[in-house]
């Protein structure tokens, strides 16, 4: 379904597992930081909303989207978290690098959420244009930050029931 059709932002708060006592790692890509900023936000503010405390939100930057995946697996190896949070905006150029990239921060999460025993969520943007960006970062499709966080809760919910 395409993101036109499902806001980004839009969940039912009932639904959502309390985050109380649960520590999870943001890595942020710094590339487009006028995006990747609003995604941190929206990931920060609903992690809080339902229960995060501040002080269990393991927090590092990186310092493009090639880097969240190894950025992702020193908090995994070092930092005792229930789930790990990958945001970044990858906004193509006039050369293929775009594809290299995407396609390599999809297949290195896919491989860290098999290789280890926490989720790790994709909290990537891969947009055209920087308005797409935009729209996806808070603006008229939500914030992609706060789907990320949402995401963490429920996947920490879902690991817990079959520990
Ligand atoms: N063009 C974008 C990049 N490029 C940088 C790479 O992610 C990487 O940091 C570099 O190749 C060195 O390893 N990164 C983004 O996050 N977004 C872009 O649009
Ligand atoms: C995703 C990228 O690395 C890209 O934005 C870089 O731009 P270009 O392909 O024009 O070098």
């Amino acid at each position: 379904m395409a993101t036109a059709l499902q806001n980004l932002s839009s969940y039912d708060p009932n639904e959502i597992p309390d985050g109380k006592g649960k520590r999870i790692g943001i890595v942020v890509s710094d590339w487009n930081t006028a995006i990747t900023g609003n995604l941190l936000q929206g990931a920060y503010e609903t992690l809080t909303k339902f229960g995060v405390n501040e002080e269990d939100i393991i927090l590092e930057h990186v310092p493009g989207s090639f880097e969240l995946t190894y950025g992702g697996k020193l908090l995994i190896e070092k930092s005792n978290v229930d789930a790990v949070i990958l945001l970044g905006c990858v906004i193509q150029g006039e050369t293929p690098h775009f594809t290299f990239v995407c396609n390599s921060v999809t297949q290195g999460t896919t491989q860290l959420n098999l290789n280890y025993n926490i989720p790790i969520i994709f909290g990537l943007l891969t947009t055209l244009t920087f308005d797409q960006a935009k729209a996806r970062a808070g603006g008229r499709y939500g914030n992609k930050g706060d789907e990320a966080a949402i995401t963490a809760l429920k996947m920490i919910a879902l690991n817990t029931k079959y520990k």
